[in-house]
């Protein structure tokens, strides 16, 4: 890629995308691509314990994470102390990549780039959604969900038509009529495991501060409005679920669990396993609607070893007792206590 010109605000781009819709997955193709930048990685998960932070490879020491709560409303706070913290460091980042949950709404997080605080100091450049191309229209039965999905999608300035892999060219050619159809002009990228060129992705200067309303910005910084985005209420359309054990898990039976056993109430489960069959090497189970994935990888390196899972699903239908016992029994015999 060309070198970037360095600027004196620090250009931003936002990842936004439904949840495992393949934002880390981009995210670190990005991190790895020949962009020669000292680049930032703010993350936010919505699950109390944090999955994503760790998943990011290859920039350890310059990822920020942002955990138990969405960064468009309950911890949009943290996000500008935490923006504010990463650009005043002494090797301040010449790009930050920004991962947002897979639950928020784009337009809370771009709001909190034109207050006052951030605004001089931070270039919004694009924000990107990930859109897996299989699932793209799997949630049907949540009105909730899906006018979220619209809204990534209609706030972003680029998406990102993931998966085309699993979803084949039928399913993608109804996507891509879908997505002209709603929305005005949208730039569509079609990837496999998030291989699109950096030089569509980086300083592209596609973000339109237009498209916001300044006098609701304006509000805003005053902290004292009452506005949809700040007041999106994540609880009554996801509820998480968090799974800890120190004893060493069953990796067949788990792999059998997640494929066979595991609600559909459950969008997404993700996380580390510790595992009786690979004791020194950390698994990592992903599961996004129906497809399932249990894989191991390098070693622990300096975190715990011990499993740590999360799981969003829908706060009505997701019986949490259910999966207690579902992961419960995964559990590999064994006289050590469990958390
Ligand atoms: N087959 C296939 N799998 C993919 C592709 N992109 C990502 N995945 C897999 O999809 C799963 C979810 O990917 P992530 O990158 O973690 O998704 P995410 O959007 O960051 O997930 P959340 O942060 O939980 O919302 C992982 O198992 C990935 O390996 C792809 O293009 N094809």
């Amino acid at each position: 890629m060309e070198p970037i010109e360095l600027e004196s605000q620090v250009p931003l781009t936002i990842l936004t995308g439904f949840l495992g819709s393949g934002k880390t997955t981009l995210l670190n193709r990005i991190l790895n691509g020949d962009h020669g930048l000292r680049v930032a990685v703010l993350v936010n998960d919505f699950g109390a314990i944090n999955i994503d932070s760790e998943l990011v490879v290859g920039v350890e020491d310059q990822v920020m994470s942002l955990a138990n709560g969405c960064i468009c409303c309950t911890i949009r706070d943290d996000l500008v102390e935490t923006v504010l913290e990463t650009i005043n460091r002494p090797e301040s980042p010449e790009y930050i990549l920004l991962e947002a949950s897979g639950v928020a709404d784009p337009g809370g997080i771009s709001m909190t780039f034109m207050d006052s605080e951030l605004r001089d100091q931070i270039r919004l450049d694009s924000v990107t959604c990930v859109l897996d191309a299989e699932q793209a229209f799997s949630h049907q039965q949540y009105p909730a969900i899906e006018l979220l999905k619209l809204k990534q999608i209609g706030f972003a300035d680029m998406m990102v038509l993931n998966k085309v892999d699993l979803a084949g060219p039928t399913q993608v050619q109804k996507v891509r009529d879908w997505a002209n159809d709603q929305f005005n002009r949208l730039r569509i990228v079609e990837a496999e495991y998030g291989n699109v060129p950096l030089e569509v992705l980086l300083s592209v200067g596609r973000f339109d501060p237009s498209q916001l309303d300044f006098d609701v910005v304006e509000d805003c910084s005053t902290g004292s409005c009452d506005h949809e985005h700040h007041t999106v209420d994540h609880s009554k359309v996801f509820s998480t679920w968090s799974y800890e054990t120190k004893t060493p898990m069953d990796l067949d039976c788990l792999r059998e669990m997640v494929k066979r056993k595991l609600p559909a109430t459950v969008y997404r489960c993700k996380g580390f396993v510790h595992s009786v069959q690979e004791p020194v090497r950390r698994a990592i189970v992903q599961c996004v609607g129906r497809r399932t994935d249990v894989t191991v990888e390098g070693d622990w390196g300096a975190t715990e070893i011990r499993t740590r899972i999360v799981a969003i699903g829908s706060p009505a239908e997701m019986d949490t007792e259910q999966l207690q016992i579902l992961f419960d029994e995964c559990r590999a015999q064994s006289t050590e206590s469990s958390l």
